[in-house]
């Protein structure tokens, strides 16, 4: 039985479904070197934001395919040595965005109205009404800084509120902030206009420190800050010193550079100063919805099913996968074939998609090509994850070209194998959208469907070759299921293709090749 590691508090739901596959082992707050003890055992692991899955701990594990965030951000997971692993990591893209972003407005209002401090006045027995005169949001100016799903729903809502809009975000159109009802601009004209900022963006190496002291001096001195996307968007001490010099008005903040917040310049801070310990994502609602949302995942993929929300496996979405899914299928197997017959190593690699699948979106149908491929080299370690890396570090050239002309089948594949032991080429197509036939070897015209264990010869079409292969197979006792020739002309060059019902044993391919008429010999298992 599978087994999954749950690192970080996550609702029952979720550990409900894990439980129907596999032993599930809930054991949060474990120091980095334990979880490096105890990885080797588990398949998946299931985190939040508070376990870091360094590459340590990526390195330790032997046979994990899964990691699962119950939320948004994998900022806390090292992904590229995950995928270089062929480890699946998933989130939850949609299952929190309500409760980040009604946070994030909460933050802005409690700022606006000094609601913490207020509250906590009342409840030291004090009534101080003058200390608390707030300012209004209806009719300021809210600044988005990454108009994504959290960025839209906050605009959207403090556009009730009576707030205009201006939104940053390089990676969408202006028509899209428009129907939000947000006017896009560049980061200084927001900078320099916003009465509120919120930031929703992912922490990458161009948002650290986007908020520092240079942007903060571009600010109104009024202006307030809202972060609920990451910590370390924000330069922390610069924003302390801007606090408490009076050139901004406030800011609130539930995510820090490093979580939990230790000694810092903001806990002095007074009113002007909000402080949550990342609880964003901490509603009922949500925290149901990142557990069932992941734990799915984490569930299908250890049944073998692809995941939904992987952030590692470009170019498989659910939709497309599924229609897909033959061709995939079509694409290992001559994948596999092409880089038997290649032998060696491989330095070139052409993808022709031919017919209806010039038409399609190649790059799975890459992604799975490549992974037959590897197989032979890299057994089970390379899968749909890592096989684009992996063939990037062996130097393999890919090249995809699409032919929409050739249309023997509906759709067809044609790989062409370069490498230090010659080139082959395998063309493959689906018979009635399901059955893999075998339509070409070194462009000799072929028609079989592939087997297990197959046997090719490269031959002069003459007189008795097929009958001396069939005695010398007989010999070592190895049965034929089938053969076919394949030829352009007659008498001239061609290709055989047996299906064995047993492996070749060993030497007998040496034998083959010392047949007249026989210029070399290949076997192919799948
Ligand atoms: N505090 C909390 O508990 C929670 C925090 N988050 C965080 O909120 C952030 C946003 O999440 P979503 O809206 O779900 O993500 P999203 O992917 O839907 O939106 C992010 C947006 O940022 C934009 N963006 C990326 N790089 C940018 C850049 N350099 N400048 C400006 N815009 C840029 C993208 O185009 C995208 O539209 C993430 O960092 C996530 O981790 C999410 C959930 C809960
Ligand atoms: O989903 C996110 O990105 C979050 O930051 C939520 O973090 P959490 O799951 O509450 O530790």
């Amino acid at each position: 039985m599978s087994k999954v590691l749950v690192c970080d508090p996550v609702d029952q739901a979720g550990i409900e479904i894990l439980s129907q596959v596999a032993q599930v082992d809930v054991n949060t707050g474990l120091p980095p070197a334990e979880l490096i003890r105890i990885i080797p055992e588990y398949d998946a692991m299931m985190i939040r934001s508070e376990t870091r899955v360094t590459k340590e701990i990526i390195e330790a594990a032997t046979q994990l395919k899964i990691i699962g965030r119950a939320g948004v951000g994998v900022d806390n997971v090292d992904v590229p040595a995950a995928t270089r692993k062929g480890i699946v990591v998933v989130n939850s893209p949609e299952g929190n965005t309500i409760a980040a972003a009604e946070h994030a407005l909460a933050m802005m209002l409690s700022l606006s109205r000094y609601i913490p401090e207020a509250n906590q006045s009342v409840k030291n027995s004090q009534w101080n009404r003058k200390e608390y005169i707030g300012a209004e949001v209806y009719k300021k100016t809210l600044g988005v800084v990454g108009l994504g799903k959290i960025g839209s729903h906050v605009a959207t809502v403090a556009k009730a509120l009576g707030m205009k809009i201006l939104a940053y975000d390089p990676f969408i159109s202006a028509e899209r902030a428009e129907q939000l009802g947000c006017k896009l601009v560049d980061l200084d004209w927001l900078f320099r206009e916003a009465d509120y900022i919120t930031l929703h963006i992912p922490k990458t190496p161009e948002t650290a420190n986007l908020i520092n002291a240079e942007a903060l001096a571009k600010m109104k001195p009024t202006v307030r800050i809202v972060n609920c996307a990451r910590g370390g968007i924000i330069d922390e001490d610069a924003l302390a010193e801007a606090v408490k010099a009076g050139k901004i008005g406030g800011a609130a903040l539930d995510v820090f550079a490093k979580e939990p917040l230790g000694e810092s310049n903001l806990r002095a801070l007074g009113k002007e100063v909000i402080l949550t310990p990342h609880l964003g994502a901490s509603t009922a609602e949500a925290q149901v919805n990142v557990a069932i949302d992941v734990a799915e995942q984490i569930r299908d993929v250890l049944l073998g099913l692809p995941a939904r929300s992987a952030v590692n496996i470009p170019g498989l979405y659910p939709d497309a996968l599924e229609k897909l899914k033959p061709y995939l299928q079509l694409a290992e197997t001559i994948g596999n074939m092409v880089g038997q017959l290649a032998g060696g190593r491989i330095d070139y690699l052409n993808i022709r998609l031919q017919g209806d699948l010039a038409e399609i979106d190649g790059k799975p149908i890459l992604i799975a090509s490549l992974k037959g491929l590897l197989s032979q080299a890299l057994r089970e370690r390379v899968n749909y994850v890592n096989a684009s890396i992996e063939a990037k570090e062996r130097g393999i050239h890919v090249v995809e070209t699409r032919d929409a002309t050739m249309r023997d089948y509906s759709g067809s594949l044609h790989l062409l194998a370069k490498g230090s032991l010659g080139e082959h080429s395998v063309t493959g197509a689906l018979l009635g959208d399901q059955e893999i036939r075998i339509t070409s070897i070194d462009d000799f015209p072929v028609n079989v469907a592939p087997t297990q264990h197959m046997l090719f010869t490269l031959h002069r079409d003459m007189p008795g070759i097929i009958g001396k292969i069939g005695s010398l197979l007989g010999s070592f006792n190895v049965n034929i299921a089938s053969m076919q020739v394949g030829r352009k002309i007659v008498r001239g060059d061609a290709v055989m293709v047996i299906s064995l019902d047993d492996p070749l044993p060993e030497g007998i391919l040496n034998e083959i090749t010392k047949v007249p008429g026989i210029t070399n010999a290949y076997t192919v298992s799948l």
